[in-house]
């Protein structure tokens, strides 16, 4: 099918936009579109920061004032006026100064935190086959390590940069004024101090991003190292894990080096470059004051203007780096955002006609292959009515979970097509399709919370009383009340404290919770030992009327007395029929009987 084509050619392509699309005006204008939700904030923080500049700038004056009224002129009432206007100007720039601080300090944390939540939410609907591609520890490293500084580009940098900028300009326009001959000698200099900005600049942002990447190699070793820790110890890969992860600190640390030395280099070089136009326009200064054509308090207030707008600069040079910094943070920000969900509606979206009774659940001709994988499913035909319970068997690597997957639509199919109802799942809306599936899986997932909370995962809006029958009902309510706190017991990371069999519990209690026509069990079981697992199993066959089931088995005993089994090799169906029909007419389901003891 064509759209099962496109999709598949998007996959391949990679979900990320690539790095050298993302242009510096498109970080400025993703920055700034945050900024604009907080207009008030902004322009106080201008107006704060133009106040604070011009404040500084009319010091300038004062001390012009000063030296030629009151110094040179020995009037000592001029003097006081001068200390007394000075002392006003203090006074302001130092609560503009304050104001700055602190909307421009809120603003980054706003919008760092503005940020994370819009990338946690971007995360979160993109398929499991990004996830695949992406380790968390990366994604993690980017939200941590790349929003704080973004934090300190927009809350510091960035208003350092613009204060620099305006004290530069508002420095050299009272400059001219002062002496407009001077003020050419500081133009003359100016290029000059731009050559190294221009050169290094680039550089700086570059190893920036380079070593914001070797950070997140590290967070990714911490988080798989860390938690699966465990296995480290078990095979005494203390050792190993060290050597591995000092070798990716020295990688990020040689990573860092080269960023240090071209942002050294870049404030070494502006440094000289103005100390030396200021050297030398002091010199023509001096000469302008000996010739009479300006006087020593004029001098005096030029050299200050000059030192602001050389501070100016040196100021400038040194956020610059910085704020490539900030660029290169949000480059990795953006690219987690342009990555794309394939899994998007095709065509005119339908909905189901009835959302509580069972779908029949048809798989027609379907081809299928993981990316960068050999064809699982070529031409795989499936037809399951509505109110049946199907077994899957089959050896490991059959494509039993596959199967799951491409009912939930977490990959597309690349022909053919799954449909719930004879509705295609691709033109379902996704949450509409998956609030129709509760599935437990191989590995039960219990999260970092309440064992209440996590039953109550099934369905939000569950009261403590369901959450407790749906705990009775799949055996679990007996060890929850046994545990410290009982149903509000936490349960640690990964459900840490529990052991398999009561994780599959609270899993499957969650999956009755959340009451749904169409119940996906894989190897629901397992982890049960022989007398909990009986007592599971009758509380699944109950769940199981009036929903369509299916279940992957590996122990036949399980699967017995299900309408109808389905036994897969290789991606195909080998065979279908009941218990019975199957040991006498298939030779590997017989097989796998006779292991078990079944015959
Ligand atoms: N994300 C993936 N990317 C690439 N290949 C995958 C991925 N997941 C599974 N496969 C491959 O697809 C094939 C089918 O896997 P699947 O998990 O569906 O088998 P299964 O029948 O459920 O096996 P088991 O009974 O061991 O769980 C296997 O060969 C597996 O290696």
């Amino acid at each position: 099918m064509v759209w099962g084509n496109i999709l598949t050619l998007r996959a391949i392509q990679g979900f990320f936009v690539t790095q050298s699309s993302i242009t510096t005006t498109a970080v400025i204008r993703w920055l700034a579109g945050h900024l604009s939700a907080y207009k008030r904030r902004v322009w106080g923080a201008c107006i704060a920061l133009l106040v604070a500049a011009g404040a500084w700038l009319l010091l300038g004056q004062g001390i012009r004032y000063a030296v030629d009224s009151g110094l040179i002129a020995s009037n000592p009432e001029s003097l006081n006026q001068a200390t007394l206007g000075v002392l006003a100007i203090c006074v302001i720039a130092a609560l503009a100064t304050y104001a700055r601080f602190y909307l421009m300090t809120w603003l980054g944390e706003r919008v760092s935190a503005d940020i994370r939540q819009q990338v946690y939410h971007h995360l979160l609907h993109l398929p499991p086959a990004f996830f695949a591609q992406m380790r968390t520890g990366e994604v993690i490293s980017r939200f941590t390590s790349d929003t704080t500084v973004l934090q300190t580009v927009v809350g510091m940098s960035l208003s350092m940069a613009i204060r620099a900028a305006i004290t530069f300009i508002g420095a050299l326009i009272l400059m001219a004024i002062t002496s407009p001959l001077l003020t050419f000698c500081v133009l003359l200099a100016v290029p000059a101090v731009l050559v190294p900005i221009r050169l290094l600049a680039p550089k700086v942002r570059r190893y920036a991003k380079l070593s914001q990447d070797r950070i997140a190699d590290l967070g990714s070793h911490i988080d798989q190292s860390l938690h699966e820790i465990t296995t480290v110890q078990a095979y005494t890969a203390e050792q190993h894990e060290a050597r591995l992860f000092s070798s990716r600190v020295e990688a990020a640390m040689d990573a860092a080096k080269q960023r240090i030395h071209y942002r050294s280099l870049l404030i070494g070089g502006i440094m000289l470059l103005s100390l030396v136009s200021m050297l030398f326009i002091a010199w023509v200064g001096a000469r302008q004051v000996f010739d009479g054509s300006i006087t020593v308090g004029e001098l005096s207030a030029f050299l200050f203007y000059a030192v602001m707008a050389g501070g100016s600069v040196a100021t400038l040079s040194e956020v610059i780096g910085e704020v490539q910094r900030g660029v290169g943070a949000s480059e990795r920000l953006l690219e987690l955002l342009s990555a794309e969900n394939p899994l998007t509606v095709v065509g005119q979206p339908l909905s189901l006609s009835s959302r509580r009774s069972p779908p029949a659940i048809n798989i027609e001709a379907i081809q299928f292959a993981y990316p960068d994988a050999p064809v699982l499913f070529d031409d795989l035909t499936v037809h399951i009515s509505a109110g049946e319970t199907v077994a899957l068997v089959g050896p490991s690597g059959a494509g039993k979970s596959t199967l799951f997957q491409l009912l939930m639509r977490f990959h597309d199919v690349q022909a053919g097509q799954v449909t719930l109802n004879d509705v295609p799942v691709h033109q379902l809306p996704l949450d509409v399709l998956r609030k129709q599936i509760a599935i437990v899986t191989q590995e039960p997932v219990v999260f970092a919370d309440s064992v209440l909370e996590n039953i109550r995962y099934g369905r939000p809006d569950a009261s403590d009383e369901e959450v407790h029958q749906a705990a009775r009902s799949s055996f679990a309510h007996e060890f929850i009340d046994r545990l410290d706190q009982g149903y509000h017991t936490q349960l640690g990371e990964r459900g840490v404290k529990l052991s398999g069999g009561q994780r599959q519990r609270i899993a499957i209690a969650r999956a009755i919770l959340s009451d749904r026509p169409v119940l996906l069990l894989d190897e629901a079981t397992s982890a049960l030992d022989a007398m909990s697992e009986k007592m599971v199993q009758q509380a699944l066959k109950t769940l199981m009327q009036g929903r369509t089931t299916l279940v992957i088995a590996h122990r036949l005993a399980t699967v017995q007395n299900v309408d109808r089994i389905i036994v897969m090799d290789n991606g195909r169906v080998e065979n279908t029929g009941t218990h019975d029909e199957l040991l006498k007419s298939d030779t590997l389901y017989r097989g796998y009987a006779e292991l078990q003891l079944l015959t």
